[in-house]
């Protein structure tokens, strides 16, 4: 087996050219490939607990599948695995998987105190037969793409610029819970998913999402925030109006593709200047969203065979 080694938060753009060679090299030799990565983000445990992830384990399996990563093993991340010496980390791969080979970008680091690096891993690969390729590192416009730069652009609301550095939008996926049922009084009904302690978001905010349902794609105007407008003491959540829908979502699972922000959360002076407000939103969102389908209808195609 080839494996493109490394954390993978969210599969981005450099992450997707070891994918690549790592296919190439298997079918060369006439091996499989797949991905070898960790449960839990390294910084999850380096950072005591506290560290924001892009992609919770379920959606990043989601975007596994939509990119044809045929397999991903997910080596726990301990602190017992995070001390070992780059000859024990080698070691302790070797002993659990079928390995012909690894991929990774010039950038890696491995082992305790990030002992070993791609010159070390090259010394390892050639006493175990292992092939090894290393990448460089895939930019935009100068700047190395990588998922911190992506949590950058989320935590800040540049969901453009995080759609740019994915290859895809920055994704949200939970289960449709009930709100205050405020929503259909003032004529938006909205489907609300709670928010996950370590996973980044996008500041509080009016964004364009696509979401798929029954395999097509609908236009949602997405809210992430607290209802400033009713007293802002609602506990944080995202909530979807999903244009020219009216099933039923309540325990089911909705993935939104943000493709854009439009703008900050409002206290407005009234529920009546509030969805005035919703209804440019909702018109701004549908444009949004078809705009970023009609130039990405192939990608997105793969993701709704799955959702
Ligand atoms: C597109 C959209 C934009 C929104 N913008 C704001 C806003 O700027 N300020 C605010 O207080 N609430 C905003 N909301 C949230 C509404 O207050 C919320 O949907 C409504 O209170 C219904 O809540 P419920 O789901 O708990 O019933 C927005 C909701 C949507 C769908
Ligand atoms: N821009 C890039 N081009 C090529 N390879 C990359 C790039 N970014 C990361 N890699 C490689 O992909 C694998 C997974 O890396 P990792 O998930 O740590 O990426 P990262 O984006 O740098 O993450 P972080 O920003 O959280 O440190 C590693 O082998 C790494 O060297």
């Amino acid at each position: 087996m080839i494996y493109a080694l490394g954390a993978f938060d969210g599969f981005h753009l450099g992450h997707r050219r070891l994918l690549e060679r790592a296919a190439r090299r298997a079918a060369e030799g006439g091996a499989g490939w797949g991905v070898m990565t960790f449960e839990g983000h390294p910084r999850m445990l380096l950072n005591g607990g506290d560290f924001k992830m892009l992609f919770s384990p379920e959606e990043r399996g989601v975007i596994a599948r939509s990119l044809g990563v045929p397999r991903m093993e997910r080596i726990p991340f301990t602190r017992e695995f995070a001390s070992l010496s780059p000859e024990g980390f080698a070691g302790f791969i070797a002993e659990r998987y079928g390995i012909d080979g690894l991929v990774v970008g010039e950038n890696f680091r491995f082992a305790k105190n990030r002992a070993g690096d791609p010159r070390v891993l090259a010394e390892l690969s050639a006493e175990r037969g292992w092939s090894l390729d290393v990448m460089p590192s895939y930019r935009i416009g100068g700047c190395v793409v990588s998922s911190t730069e992506t949590r950058i652009a989320v935590s800040c609301g540049q969901m453009r610029r995080a759609a740019e550095l994915l290859g895809y939008p920055f994704m949200i996926s939970g289960e449709v819970s009930h709100g205050d049922e405020r929503g259909r009084k003032i004529g938006f009904r909205t489907a609300n998913i709670a928010m996950r302690k370590n996973k980044v978001y996008p500041p509080f905010g009016v964004y364009a999402a696509l979401v798929s349902i029954d395999g097509g794609w609908l236009a949602a105007a997405l809210n992430v925030g607290d209802n400033p407008t009713f007293g802002g003491d609602a506990e944080p959540r995202c909530e979807a109006h999903i244009l020219d829908y009216g099933g039923a979502l309540y325990g089911k699972t909705l993935t939104l593709f943000i493709v854009s922000e439009i703008r900050g959360e409002i206290k407005f002076a009234s529920a009546h200047e509030l969805a005035e407000q919703i209804s440019h939103d909702a018109a701004e969102c549908s444009i949004a969203c078809r705009g970023y389908l009609s130039r990405n209808e192939a990608a997105m195609r793969k993701f709704a065979a799955l959702l």
